[in-house]
């Protein structure tokens, strides 16, 4: 069955890793795509192409989501490509490990830049969109299991996603009289750029792994389930909602 037949499908940061898959699982879904992205135009075009070849139509959009601009930009181009946005994935973020006492300040200032004030930006952009539309819309954010615990080598890090979390939750209550759902995922640990460094570590990799009551790390795809369905109508009563997609790892104390 085909939850998104029809649907215009907006992804930030979706040229890799998570973005990557729900910008294709939205595809076969039977959504068109419009994907933001940071740098690589290659993985953007790939993606772009793997889509079309599913028989659903595709953009690429490049842009800085920290800049205040490219929220309009992104939607406007998925506007004009597709006529409309329905859903909004906000996706796209950083998480340059780092301990707290000798934090750079441009290391906190770009993360908080990126994760928080980007999503800020991106979401308010859609659902002024999806407002004028006048049909609701469903915007799913990119939060993480970092919204409920903290990292030793993430504290600038673990507020973006508590605040991408709560911004979910207060945009539910503001969007709620024009049809528009919010909610966040919380991935657990999962395997893609973000924490390749990270993991290279054979021992931290054992212990994330040992902490996870389904026996492995997640991978981009584990969370395409998730996403489909709290931006599908199997959701219409799904607002203001934290999904964990962790293979349990948050409530595994000991
Ligand atoms: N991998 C993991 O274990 C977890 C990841 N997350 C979140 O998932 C989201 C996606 O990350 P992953 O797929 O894991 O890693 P990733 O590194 O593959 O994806 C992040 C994407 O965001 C893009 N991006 C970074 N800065 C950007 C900017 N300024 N403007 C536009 N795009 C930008 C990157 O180019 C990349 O495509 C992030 O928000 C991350 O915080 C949350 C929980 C766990
Ligand atoms: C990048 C990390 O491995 C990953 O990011 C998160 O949000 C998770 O909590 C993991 O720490």
């Amino acid at each position: 069955m085909k939850l998104l037949e029809g649907k215009t499908v907006l992804v930030t940061g979706g040229s890799t890793g998570i973005g990557r898959a729900a910008a294709i699982g939205a595809a076969r879904h039977g959504a068109d795509v419009a994907i933001n992205y940071a740098s690589s135009d290659n993985k953007a075009r790939s993606c772009v192409a793997e889509i079309e070849a599913l028989g659903q139509r595709a953009i690429a959009v490049k842009g800085d989501v920290a800049d205040p601009a490219t929220s309009g930009e992104f939607i406007a181009r998925g506007v004009e490509a597709f006529g409309r946005v329905d859903v909004l994935v906000s996706n796209a973020g950083i998480c340059p490990f780092h301990a707290f006492l000798d934090m750079p300040v441009e290391t906190v200032d770009r993360t908080f830049r990126v994760n928080l004030h980007g999503a800020y930006y991106m979401v308010q952009a859609a659902a002024r969109q999806m407002v004028e539309q006048g049909e609701g819309g469903v915007i799913v954010a990119v939060s993480s299991i970092s919204a409920l615990v903290g990292g030793e080598f993430q504290t600038h890090y673990t507020p973006t996603k508590a605040g991408v979390h709560s911004l979910m939750q207060s945009a539910a209550i503001a969007l709620g009289k024009h049809g528009i759902r919010c909610n966040s995922v919380l991935p657990g640990t999962i395997l893609t750029e973000i924490n390749k460094d990270d993991l290279a570590d054979d021992a931290k990799r054992a212990y994330m792994e040992s902490r996870t009551p389904l026996g492995r790390l997640g991978q981009p795809e584990d969370l395409v389930g998730p996403i489909v369905f709290l931006a599908s109508d199997m959701a219409e009563y799904v607002t203001g909602a934290a999904l964990l997609v962790d293979g349990g790892m948050f409530v595994n104390l000991q």
